[in-house]
């Protein structure tokens, strides 16, 4: 695309944030990415060294009026988006019927199953790769939609095993649906507000390794997780433990002197078999 100064009568003005036209080479081309996120997103996502980095590269960030039709604002070469709710949903449909053109990253089609904790990990269960590189599995799970009274029994004739970590079964990005707890015994689990996934806690080191893909571009980083629980601490804890959120960016764990055994990163090929079978299914970016 190119991106013509303000005087520009044919292209007309763009809406424009975070960037000032006034800097733009007159006839560079630019790619002009048009954002809709939460403004906790744009803050933690959108810091001026992206901005000046991307920039650099020849790529724009203009903020997305959600007051004002997507159809008047623009062009956009790519619209990014991380918003939820049928409205927005429909807005992005009918744009991208209107503008086959733009590439919208992800087609709220594509990312739907990922608004729910059963349907994400589907395609991770059905998975079959080879065990060459180490294992992908997912923790045994159990889903309740509804009468927390009946968890206990659900719980026993599943066969899961406490302590179990209990998730909302919707996640669509909310501060609610990080509402993560841990209950260490059977009697308790009918405190637990259904709808929810509940899934075998498993062990690992307390260090988990989030893998952030885009096209051939695999980044790891190491965070601090919930730290392993004992045979013991299992026999003498009872109750329901609500968590708040973990591993998150603040818990970096990237320079943290680590055991080793817990440290290592997992091999490259089977993240790379990972990424491709994932993309191959989920059909995202
Ligand atoms: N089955 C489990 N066993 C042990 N720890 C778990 C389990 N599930 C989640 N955790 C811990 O809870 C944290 C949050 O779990 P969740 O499933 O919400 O991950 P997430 O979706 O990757 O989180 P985020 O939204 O922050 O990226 C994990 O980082 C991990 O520390
Ligand atoms: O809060 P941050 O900006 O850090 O981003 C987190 C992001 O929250 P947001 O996109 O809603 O803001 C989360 O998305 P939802 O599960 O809520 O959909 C999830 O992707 C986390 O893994 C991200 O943490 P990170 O992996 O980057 O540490």
């Amino acid at each position: 695309m190119r991106l013509k100064d303000d005087n520009d009568e044919e292209e007309g003005p763009k809406t424009m944030s975070h960037c000032s036209i006034g800097h733009l080479q007159p006839e560079k081309s630019f790619v002009i990415v048009g954002y809709a996120l939460t403004s906790k997103k744009v803050e933690s996502f959108l810091k001026p060294k992206l901005e000046g980095l991307a920039r650099n590269k020849g790529i724009l960030f203009v903020a997305i009026d959600q007051n004002r039709p997507l159809s008047d604002q623009g062009p956009f070469d790519i619209v990014l988006h991380k918003l939820t709710g049928k409205e927005w949903r429909q807005i992005l449909e009918e744009y991208r019927r209107t503008h086959p053109e733009v590439t919208v990253l992800d087609p709220p089609d594509a990312i739907q199953h990922l608004h729910n904790r059963q349907s994400m990990l589907q395609c991770v269960a059905d998975m079959n790769l080879s065990d060459t590189y180490g294992k992908v599995g997912v923790p045994r799970q159990l889903v309740i939609k509804r009468d927390s009274s009946s968890i206990p029994d659900a719980v026993t004739k599943a066969g899961l095993i406490l302590p179990l970590v209990a998730k909302p079964l919707v996640a669509d990005g909310s501060a609610k649906s990080h509402e993560l707890s841990l209950a260490y015994d059977e009697y308790s689990l009918q405190k637990l507000e259904p709808p929810l996934v509940l899934q075998e806690f498993v062990n690992h080191g307390g260090v988990l390794f989030k893998v952030y893909i885009v096209g051939e571009a695999i980044k790891v980083v190491r965070r601090f997780s919930l730290p392993d629980v004992t045979k013991r601490e299992l026999s003498k804890n009872a109750g329901v433990f609500r968590f708040p959120r973990v591993s998150c960016a603040a818990a970096s764990a990237d320079d943290a002197d680590l055991d080793p055994s817990v440290a290592e990163l997992p091999p490259r090929p089977l993240l790379e078999r990972l990424a491709k079978e994932l993309r191959r299914r989920l059909v995202v970016f």
